[in-house]
């Protein structure tokens, strides 16, 4: 099984603290699930049925988020971030996210909104340790980074005699 991890920052609002859901359909463990969760659960069911497994999670915190990617380095899982305002200067969170590169494996930014249009908020300092970033789509930034990132998992699992 090819898994793919969602995790979300900050949140705007105040709607939830700390917060898991499985994206292939099981029940989420705790209170609201995530827009991402909601907004997506039949593709990230689709993508269950071709043998990738997404995991949605969301945290405000920041030490959270980097030990979410270290373990994703561990378990070979593909990563899709919003790192929410922390894109702006978490350089612990870039770090972490290098983690996950350096181990091979695909980490796709993604944002809801195209945060350059912001000019309190012109760059970002975690996409040069990312795979590739997507932003400004909505919800289909998550779409589309996660099937990219299911994609090149899934390519890394199968060796390169199988490929040829
Ligand atoms: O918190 C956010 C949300 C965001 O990551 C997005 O998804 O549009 C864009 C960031 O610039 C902003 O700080």
């Amino acid at each position: 099984m090819t898994t793919v991890l969602v995790v979300a920052g900050p949140e705007s609002t105040r709607r939830r603290a700390s917060h898991e859901g499985a994206g292939s359909g099981a029940s989420p463990s705790s209170r609201t699930p995530p827009v991402i969760l909601v907004g997506l659960r039949d593709e990230f069911k689709a993508l269950a049925s071709e043998g990738v497994d997404v995991v949605v999670r969301q945290t405000d915190d920041e030490a959270t988020l980097i030990s979410w990617l270290h373990e994703a380095a561990s378990a070979g899982w593909g990563v899709v971030v919003n790192p929410a305002a922390y894109t702006h200067y978490s350089y612990a969170l870039r770090d972490a996210a290098a983690v996950v590169t350096a181990a091979g494996l695909p980490l796709i930014e993604v944002h809801r909104s195209n945060p350059v249009r912001d000019e309190h908020r012109p760059a970002s300092v975690l996409s040069a340790a990312a795979t590739g970033v997507i932003a400004g789509l909505g919800l289909d930034s998550y779409r589309f980074a996660v099937r990219a990132a299911a994609d090149r998992v899934t390519a890394r699992a199968v060796p390169a005699t199988a490929q040829a």
